[in-house]
C-alpha cells in the first residue's frame, strides 16, 4: 500500500496538474507577490519626484558607482521606467494593486474567478485612464505614459479630439454600468434624494406637526382663518376646512418611503460548509493526486499503428469515370423505358458501393421505382442493388450500385483517423467507413448493447475483431475487461495471450477464453452477481452510473475500506449465440436479458454474434434489449427483417459489407478489414509487456450445479441398471443417455439418472452441452477394476 502512495506522485503531477501548486508553494509565491508589489508601489510614487535626477542613470544601470535617488534605487527608477513612463503613466499605480491581490490570493489559497475579474477589469481601468490622462494632459506624458499617449494620438488620428473624447465618455460609461452597476434610475434617485434633504432643511421642522392647533400656531398671522359663526347654530366651533388647501408644504409621507431606500443593506455571503470527506478527499488529492487506475501497469504502451497494415493500394478510392458514366446511363435509360423521367442525378462514391441520387421529375411515384430494384439491378447486371426511396431527410431517391473493384477499408486507415483518435467517447469503436466515405465511429457504451448476425463467411468474425481492436488501441487494460465467449473454439484464440491484461473469468476456471457452453451459463450468472454487486456500489456512493461513480472514485472521494473499488468497463463477447441458445436455451437467455436491461449504467455491455438469425436465436427479449444492430449480408429477406426490422441485409455484397442501425436509420458500412496476423501482432505487442499477476476476476457463482462433483456417489442407491448402463456407454465409448434410452429401452428420466450415478462415479465427464459426454473409462477390464474397488 505504502509502496503504492509513493509512486502516485509523480504521475499526479505529470497529468495535467502541472500548473497546479501544493499549499507551500502558494504561500511563498503569494507573500513574493505582495512584497514585489509593495516595492513597485514606493518605486512609482518616488519615480514622480525622481524621475529627472534618475533618468541620466538608466544607460548605466550596471555601474555601481552611480547611485539613483528612487527610494528602491536602480531597480525602482527601472521599473518605473518601463512601468510609469514607458508604460501607462499613473494608472500603472492599478499594476501595484492587482499583483498585491493576487499574492493575497495565493496565500490565502482563494477563488480563482475573483481574482481574474479584477484583472480583466484592472487592466480595462489602467488603459482607460492612461488614455484619458494622454488626452487631457498631453503636455505631461508623465501622467498618461507613452502608452496614453501614443494611443490618443493613434486615436485621433482617424476620429479627432472630439471622437476620442466620445469614446473615453463611452468606455467611462462601461466602467459605470458593468463594474459599479450603475444604472439612470441610480442617479435620479440620487438627485431626489439631494432635492428631498435640501427642501426639508428650507422646512422647519414640518414632519412633526400633527393637529390643526399647531398649525395654526405655525402659520403667519395673517393667514390664521377668521372665526367662524354658522348662522344657522351659531356655534363657533366649525373645523377651519379652508385650512387644508393652505397646507400643501406639510405633506411629509413620501420623504419618509424614500428614507427607507436610503438605508444600504449589505448582503453576507453565506459559505458553503464543506463536507467532512470532502475535506478529506481534497487532502489526499492535494498530497498525492487523483486516483489513476492505469498507474498499476503505468509503463504499459498502447499498439502502435504499425502492427496494422495497410490493405490495398494507397488506401484511397479510385475513381473510375466511365464505370460511373455507364451506370449512370445505365439508371436512366432503364427508368426512362418505365417512363420515369430524372430531374437530377448526383454519385458519391464509397469504397464498396456508390450512391446514386436521383431527383425524379414532378409527378412521379416513389413506390414506382422502389419497384423497379430489379429491372435496374439486371440492366447494371450487377448483385447487390439498393433502392433507398426516399433517402431520409434528403428528398432524394438513392440507388446504391456495388463498384466493379471495391475498396478494401483497413483498419489502420480507421483507426488513425482524426475521428477516432479524437473520440471523447467512453468505449470508441471504429467500425469502418460509410458509404461517403467517413470514418464511422459509435459509442458502444451509448448503444448499449451490439447484436451482429449475418450468414457465415460475410465478415462477422472480422466484424468483431474490429470492434476489439477498436477498444484495445483505444483504453488501456485498466479500463476495460472482456468476458470473450467462442464455441468455435478458434475465433479468438489470439485472445489468450492478453488474458492477463484484458479478459477476466471465474475464479477456478483456467483457460479465460470460454469454449464450453455450460461454462457460459456459470460465467453469465456471475456476471449478473457483479451487475448487482456494482449497483449496490453505485447505491452507496449516490451516483447514478459507472462514469460518475469512476469520477468520483478518482478524486478520492471513495473509501475503498468501504469496498469501493476503480470499476473497469467489462464487454462481454458471444461468438456463436445461436449454438448456445440451442444447447442451453432458457437458462442463457434469461441472464442475458438480464443484463441487457439492467447493465447499461453499471458498465457491462454485450455483443452478440450469430450466424443463424432466426426467431429461436434472436427471440424478442433479446431484440427488444439490442436496440443497436448490424446485419453482413444474409440469404433471405425475413432473416434480414429478424436483425433488423427492414429489409436490406440481404441485397449486400459480403465481404464486410453491412447495414448498422441504432433504431430508425439505417446506414451502410464497409467493414474495417483487419486480418488474424494483424490480430496476433497485436495481441503479441500487447502480451509482452508487463501485466497483471492474473485475469479479472469475477465473483464466484455457486449454484451452477452442472459440473456434477457434488453428485452423491452412493452405491447402495444406484440404479439396478447402472452396470448394464456402464457397459453399453464403455463398449460404444459414447457417454449419451440417449444412447442407455435406446440400448436398455428406458425412459428419458431415468437415462438421465443413470448417466448423472456414471458422472458421480466417474465414468463419463461432465456435461457437455450437445455434445456426447467424455468416456473417462477405455475399456471393460477398467470398469470392472474400477467398480470392484469401489466394494472394498
Ligand atoms: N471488412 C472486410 N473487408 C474485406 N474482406 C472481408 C471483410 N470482412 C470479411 N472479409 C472476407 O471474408 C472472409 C470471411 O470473413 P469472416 O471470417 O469474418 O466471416 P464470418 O462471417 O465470421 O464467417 P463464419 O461465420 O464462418 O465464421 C474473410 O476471410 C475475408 O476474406
Amino acid at each position: 500500500m505504502a509502496k503504492k502512495v509513493k509512486k502516485s506522485k509523480p504521475t499526479a503531477t505529470k497529468k495535467g496538474r502541472s500548473l497546479k501548486l501544493s499549499k507551500k508553494n502558494k504561500i511563498i509565491l503569494g507573500s513574493l507577490l505582495m512584497l514585489f508589489s509593495i516595492a513597485l508601489f514606493f518605486s512609482f510614487v518616488s519615480f514622480y519626484f525622481t524621475w529627472q535626477a534618475d533618468q541620466s542613470l538608466l544607460s548605466e544601470f550596471s555601474d555601481r558607482n552611480e547611485e539613483a535617488k528612487n527610494l528602491l534605487n536602480k531597480f525602482g527608477a527601472a521599473i518605473s521606467h518601463f512601468f510609469v513612463y514607458k508604460g501607462f503613466g499613473l494608472a500603472s499605480l492599478i499594476f501595484t494593486f492587482l499583483f498585491f491581490i493576487t499574492g493575497l490570493h495565493l496565500f490565502l489559497s482563494l477563488d480563482k474567478k475573483g481574482l481574474v475579474r479584477k484583472w480583466i477589469w484592472g487592466l480595462v481601468f489602467i488603459i482607460w485612464i492612461s488614455i484619458t490622462l494622454g488626452f487631457f494632459a498631453e503636455k505631461r506624458p508623465l501622467l498618461g505614459g507613452i502608452v496614453g499617449y501614443e494611443m490618443n494620438d493613434f486615436l485621433q488620428d482617424y476620429t479627432g479630439k472630439i471622437g476620442v473624447f466620445l469614446l473615453l465618455l463611452f468606455g467611462l460609461t462601461i466602467i459605470l454600468v458593468r463594474l459599479f452597476q450603475f444604472t439612470p434610475e441610480d442617479i435620479i434617485v440620487y438627485f431626489k434624494q439631494k432635492s428631498n434633504s435640501l427642501a426639508t432643511d428650507f422646512k422647519r421642522k414640518p414632519a412633526t406637526v400633527t393637529d390643526e392647533s399647531n398649525i395654526e400656531e405655525l402659520l403667519p398671522e395673517e393667514e390664521v382663518a377668521p372665526q367662524i359663526i354658522d348662522t344657522y347654530t351659531h356655534k363657533k366651533d366649525i373645523p377651519p376646512l379652508e385650512l387644508d388647501d393652505k397646507d400643501d408644504g406639510f405633506k411629509i409621507e413620501v420623504a419618509k418611503s424614500e428614507e427607507v431606500d436610503d438605508i444600504a443593506m449589505e448582503v453576507e455571503k453565506i459559505k458553503e460548509e464543506v463536507e467532512d470527506t470532502d475535506l478529506l478527499s481534497n487532502k489526499l488529492v492535494e498530497d498525492f493526486g487523483e486516483f489513476d487506475p492505469t498507474l498499476e501497469l503505468g509503463n504499459y504502451k498502447f499498439p502502435t499503428i504499425e502492427l496494422l497494415d495497410q490493405h490495398g493500394v494507397g488506401g484511397g478510392i479510385t475513381i473510375n469515370q466511365e464505370e460511373l458514366e455507364e451506370n449512370k446511363n445505365k439508371i436512366v435509360e432503364t427508368l426512362r423505358n418505365y417512363k420515369i423521367g430524372i430531374a437530377q442525378i448526383k454519385a458519391t462514391i464509397g469504397p464498396t458501393v456508390t450512391l446514386y441520387e436521383i431527383v425524379p421529375e414532378a409527378g412521379v411515384r416513389i413506390s414506382k421505382i422502389k419497384n423497379l430494384e430489379d429491372d435496374i439491378a439486371l440492366s447494371l447486371a450487377a448483385l447487390g442493388i439498393r433502392i433507398i426511396a426516399p433517402i431520409p431527410g434528403k428528398g432524394t431517391i438513392g440507388i446504391e450500385v456495388p463498384n466493379k473493384n471495391a475498396t478494401i477499408v483497413s483498419m489502420r486507415s480507421v483507426i488513425a483517423s482524426p475521428k477516432f483518435q479524437k473520440a471523447e467517447m467512453e468505449l470508441p469503436i471504429a467500425f469502418g467507413k460509410t458509404i461517403s466515405n467517413e470514418t464511422f465511429v459509435v459509442d458502444l457504451a451509448k448503444m448499449p448493447h451490439l447484436l451482429m448476425a449475418g450468414a457465415t463467411g460475410q465478415g462477422k468474425s472480422v466484424g468483431l475483431n474490429a470492434v476489439l481492436t477498436s477498444l484495445l488501441y483505444k483504453k488501456h487494460p485498466a479500463e476495460v475487461k472482456f468476458v470473450l465467449v467462442d464455441p468455435k473454439k478458434v475465433e479468438l484464440t489470439l485472445f489468450n495471450k492478453i488474458e492477463r491484461h484484458y479478459l477476466a473469468k471465474l475464479p477456478d476456471v483456467e483457460e479465460a477464453i470460454i469454449t464450453d457452453n455450460t461454462k457460459v451459463i456459470n460465467t453469465l450468472n456471475s456476471l449478473c452477481i457483479e451487475m448487482d454487486d456494482r449497483y449496490e456500489l453505485l447505491k452507496l456512493a449516490m451516483v447514478r452510473n459507472i462514469k460518475e461513480y469512476n469520477t468520483k472514485f478518482k478524486a478520492r472521494k471513495l473509501n475503498p475500506n468501504d469496498g469501493h473499488k476503480f470499476l473497469p468497463y467489462i464487454v462481454l463477447v458471444i461468438d456463436e449465440f445461436a449454438d448456445l441458445i440451442m444447447t442451453a436455451g432458457k437458462e442463457v437467455e434469461t441472464p442475458i436479458a438480464r443484463l441487457a436491461q439492467l447493465a447499461r449504467a453499471i458498465g457491462i455491455h454485450l455483443i452478440i454474434a450469430t450466424q443463424r438469425p432466426s426467431v429461436n436465436v434472436i427471440t424478442g427479449i433479446i431484440k427488444a434489449n439490442f436496440p443497436a444492430r448490424i446485419a453482413f449480408r444474409v440469404t433471405s429477406k425475413i432473416d434480414s427483417r429478424t436483425i433488423l426490422d427492414a429489409q436490406g441485409a440481404d441485397q449486400l455484397i459480403g465481404r464486410g459489407d453491412m447495414l448498422f442501425t441504432q433504431g430508425n436509420d439505417v446506414t451502410r458500412i464497409q467493414c474495417a478489414f483487419v486480418d488474424t496476423p494483424e490480430v496476433a501482432k497485436i495481441t503479441e505487442y500487447i502480451g509482452s509487456q508487463r501485466a497483471y499477476p492474473e485475469a479479472h476476476l469475477l465473483p464466484e457463482y455457486v449454484g451452477g450445479d452442472d459440473s456434477g462433483t457434488s453428485l452423491d456417489n452412493d452405491i447402495s442407491e444406484r440404479d439396478a441398471m447402472f452396470r448394464d448402463a456402464a457397459e453399453v456407454i464403455v463398449v460404444a465409448q459414447q457417454g449419451s443417455a440417449s444412447l442407455i434410452q435406446r440400448k436398455l429401452k428406458l425412459g428419458y428420466n431415468r437415462a438421465g439418472r443413470i448417466i448423472d450415478q456414471l458422472e458421480a462415479a466417474g465414468i463419463v465427464g461432465s456435461f457437455e452441452g450437445s455434445k456426447a459426454r467424455q468416456v473417462l473409462v477405455p475399456d471393460m477390464y477398467a470398469l470392472d477394476q474400477l467398480l470392484e474397488n469401489e466394494k472394498k
